[in-house]
């Protein structure tokens, strides 16, 4: 898959979350499958949260994180920039709600993210984690567009 993860195209980027040039952080890589945005992720054992269960404030992160950059995907899509991105469609959180339905186990999860709705530079995403199939959280993101910081 390298090559088509989403992030590959937002490089440098040391964001904690989606940054590939960030070491310490939680190098997610993502990539389309039909509308949806997917990522598959697997916790270090030092993520723990409750005994044997993720952190939440991980989960946040995780679905903060593939949100925006779905969304950023996404609007890179729709202006036909899809193989290289155009640096001025960047995009930041303004609101994110979580809702944790089961503890995830310590293993390897799914995200999967979907454009709900895009109203000028606001678009909203809705994320879940899944653990073997089955939704453990989900969050929908608002990310909204600006002029690329930095
Ligand atoms: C590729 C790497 C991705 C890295 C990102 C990873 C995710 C992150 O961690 S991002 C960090 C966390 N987020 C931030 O730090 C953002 C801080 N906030 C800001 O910079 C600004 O408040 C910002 C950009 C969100 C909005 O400011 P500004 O561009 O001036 O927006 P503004 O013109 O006031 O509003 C535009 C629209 O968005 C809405 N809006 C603005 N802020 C928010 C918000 N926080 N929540 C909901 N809606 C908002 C406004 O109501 C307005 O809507 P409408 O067009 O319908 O009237």
């Amino acid at each position: 898959m390298t090559g088509t993860y989403i992030q590959e195209k937002l490089r440098p980027n040391h964001c904690f979350g989606c940054g590939l040039d960030n070491p310490y952080g939680l190098q997610i890589h993502s990539f389309w499958e039909g509308d949806e945005v997917v990522c598959r992720w697997t916790p270090k054992h030092y993520m723990t949260g409750p005994p044997n269960f993720l952190y939440g404030g991980i989960s946040a992160s995780l679905i903060d994180c593939h949100s925006v950059n779905a969304a950023v995907a996404y609007a890179n899509r729709q202006a036909g920039h899809e193989e290289a991105f155009d640096p001025e469609l960047f995009m930041v959180t303004g609101t994110m709600t979580i809702k944790y339905h089961k503890p995830v186990p310590m293993h390897e999860v799914e995200l999967r993210a979907r454009i709900a709705k895009v109203e000028g530079r606001k678009y909203l995403v809705h994320t879940d984690i899944l653990s073997n199939g089955e939704r453990c959280v989900s969050g929908e993101v608002l990310a909204i567009r600006i002029a690329r910081m930095g």
